[in-house]
């Protein structure tokens, strides 16, 4: 059994930094008492020109190093950007300036455009390679479990050889920083190629792990959950998850139903009062209610609590900012969520920023307070129930169990199931919550949209009765809103993925950008992936690449979907459109989710015919700025009413207030 390893990371971070701002004036004092050298007043400019040019040297070296392999290997290296200052410090402000203003990914997608090309190395202060030295340490009871790639790699090897400890201290403290070579996480790859993102996480899945930055950021937040693991610990999750979401567990929508009913109330209320809604505030609720319903039989009831006012709620990180307990808790998932998202665009010097505390315990303890009793109380049953001599959990046949019974049957640790439950909620609440959103965000500026999917819902549902399984999957065109929700605003933009030790190759590129200057023969050589990298992959973009999806691929048009041609494109080239990911790691809930969100679909346009958006409630600071309307702007900011963004997951900033205007029901 595991215990949660706590968050290392400011060792890694004073490691990392002994070893590029201590080792190399150590080496130059050294040099200079040789040669009996004394610089006088020119001594600080000597060693900091000296930090700075071992830096570059190393980056250089592993540039070198890299080139030679790859040539080794018949590919090529991966492009890398290449800024005006030393290790692109120019790049990472001018990214870091971006991130706040600009249009939802636009940030990586004018590199692209700018080196033509769809996979590109973004090589930003010449990498962290002190840290897998410290990493490896921390993760090292992790890789007991987690990963027999690294137990068996040379790195393994020279970690067991130099961990003897001399006079209580780790001999591995004084090694590090000295062996450490430089090719190891020197690179941050970026891709938006169809190609390598296919390659990352299917056909070459076993190359790659979340991997251990990723970790380091996400570890108080989702400790042992599924997102946050790999290997064994990843499989005991997705085994005890899947049987909960088998076809079959779908066929009865009371849950749906209840949830539905209670949401749909509110808008009745608003609607009645001729009030806007804050739409992706209440479909978090009613995804989380139905959810934490499903997999733990218990109501976790967020949608009996204070909504939020117009005019008067102010924004939280990500949305609206509701001031109760239920509020108390949304903030804390979002903050910590915004918080894994900045530390992922600052990279591996994040800690700096919190070398006196982390900034995500607050939030995690907010959290564990409404999650901890759920998991005392599964346990408790258990223990219970095996007290009578009756076996596992409290709750008999298995068929009837709730998933926290299973994981209860499965593991003693608290830790370990309040982890995963985390992991489903935010896999459930936020992903379901922000395709609702958006659709209704369309359905707002394009009336058509809506009407022709009410047609649809009255036709194959009428306007009353609570759809069946089979009804709603006769519903096409639905479907084909909800796909074209998924392409144009996937719930997971972007993804994060690192390889393990060995170097792997990508497949050629996918070919967007044909006119780049590479000759005809390079353009089909597989790309160098080194080992040890960071790959953030982005499905936002592949989804809107002009090159795979046509000209119209910025517009929403559900109606592509209904073209035979859509669907065979996506089923030859399953890296084009991944809302869902792909591979061994694809989404478990996605089922769950198409019957879940067409139900209330069906449900809402039943009784909604109308879809207002009500932008002077939308906080300040939440509109879109005036720039993304300028000439020559690309993409959709020219026509976004609403500010999208991503964190972890997309979702609309400062949430979407809109008015539902109720239909007028005729009845039969
Ligand atoms: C529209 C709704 C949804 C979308 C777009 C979506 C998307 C995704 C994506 C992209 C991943 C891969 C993440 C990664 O590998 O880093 C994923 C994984 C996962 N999803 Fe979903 N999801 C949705 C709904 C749900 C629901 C409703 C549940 C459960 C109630 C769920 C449970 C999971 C779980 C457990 C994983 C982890 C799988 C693994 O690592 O093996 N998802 N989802």
């Amino acid at each position: 059994m595991l215990s949660p390893q706590p968050s290392n990371f400011r060792a890694r971070l004073f490691m990392d930094l002994f070893s590029a701002l201590i080792i190399p004036p150590v080496v130059l004092s050294l040099v200079l008492r040789l040669c009996a050298i004394r610089p006088g007043r020119l001594t600080p400019l000597l060693y900091l020109i000296f930090i700075l040019g071992w830096a570059i040297s190393k980056g250089a070296y592993a540039s070198s190093k890299q080139r030679r392999l790859a040539e080794q290997l018949g590919a090529r290296p991966v492009p890398c950007v290449v800024g005006k200052w030393p290790g692109n410090i120019d790049i990472l402000l001018k990214m870091m300036g971006s991130f706040k203003t600009s249009y939802v990914l636009d940030v990586y997608l004018q590199l692209f455009e700018e080196y033509q090309c769809t996979t590109l190395n973004l090589r930003i202060l010449w990498g962290d390679n002190g840290a897998r030295w410290v990493a490896i340490r921390r993760v090292d009871t992790w890789s007991r479990v987690t990963s027999p790639a690294l137990q068996c790699s040379r790195l393994r090897d020279c970690w067991n050889q130099a961990s003897h400890s001399v006079y209580g201290f780790n001999i591995h403290f004084l090694l590090m920083p000295c062996v450490s070579s430089p090719e190891a996480r020197f690179d941050h790859i970026i891709t938006m190629d169809q190609e390598h993102i296919n390659f990352v996480l299917s056909t070459g899945f076993k190359h790659f792990w979340r991997g251990r930055a990723q970790k380091e950021r996400m570890e108080t937040l989702l400790g042992e959950g599924i997102f946050n693991r790999d290997d064994d610990i990843w499989k005991m999750h997705r085994n005890t998850a899947r049987p909960f979401f088998a076809r079959d567990r779908f066929t009865d929508f009371e849950i749906f139903e209840h949830y539905t009913s209670k949401t749909l109330s509110h808008l009745d209320h608003t609607a009645a009062h001729d009030q806007p809604c804050e739409a992706q505030d209440l479909f978090s609720r009613f995804a989380l209610d139905a959810a934490s319903e499903f997999l733990f039989g218990e109501n976790l009831d967020t949608l009996s609590a204070s909504l939020p006012e117009p005019y008067r709620t102010p924004m939280g990180p990500k949305g609206s900012a509701t001031q109760d307990t239920w509020g108390d808790f949304a903030n804390a998932f979002d903050e910590a969520q915004m918080n894994v998202t900045k530390r992922a665009r600052i990279g591996y010097l994040w800690p700096l920023l919190e070398l006196f505390g982390d900034r995500n315990r607050p939030h995690a303890e907010v959290i564990s307070e409404w999650l901890d009793p759920l998991v005392k109380k599964a346990l408790e049953e258990k223990r219970r129930f095996s007290a009578n001599g009756g076996g596992e959990s409290g709750h008999s046949p298995a068929a009837d169990k709730t998933f926290l019974q299973h994981l209860a049957d499965s593991t003693e640790n608290p830790i370990i199931i309040r982890d995963q439950l985390l992991s489903m909620l935010l896999a459930s609440r936020d992903t379901t919550a922000c395709v609702l959103t958006f659709i209704t965000y369309m359905m707002a500026m394009h009336p058509e949209i809506a009407t022709k999917m009410r047609n649809e819902v009255l036709e194959h549902c009428g306007s009353h009765t609570m759809p069946t399984f089979d009804q709603i999957h006769r519903l096409k065109y639905i479907r084909a809103v909800i796909d074209e929700t998924l392409r144009v605003f996937p719930p997971v933009p972007l993804n994060v993925r690192e390889s393990r030790s060995m170097p792997c190759l990508f497949p050629p590129s996918d070919r967007t950008f044909p006119d780049s200057q590479l000759q005809d023969q390079s353009k089909n050589q597989p790309l160098l992936m080194p080992g040890n990298t960071i790959v953030t992959f982005l499905p936002l973009l592949t989804q809107r690449n002009k090159a795979l999806w046509g000209e119209d691929a910025d517009e929403f048009r559900p109606e592509r979907w209904l073209e035979s041609e859509t669907k065979s494109k996506c089923n030859a080239n399953f890296g084009m459109f991944l809302p869902f990911s792909h591979g061994p790691r694809i989404c478990i809930g996605k089922n769950y989710a198409y019957n879940e969100m067409t139900f209330f679909l069906v449900r809402l346009l039943q009784r909604f015919d109308r879809f207002e958006l009500a932008l002077d409630c939308q906080p300040e600071g939440s509109l879109p700025p005036r720039e993304w309307r300028e000439e020559g702007r690309k993409g959709r900011q020219r026509f976004e009413k609403v500010w999208p963004s991503a964190a972890l997951t997309l979702f609309i900033k400062g949430g979407l207030w809109v008015k539902f205007h109720k239909a007028e029901i005729h009845s039969h």
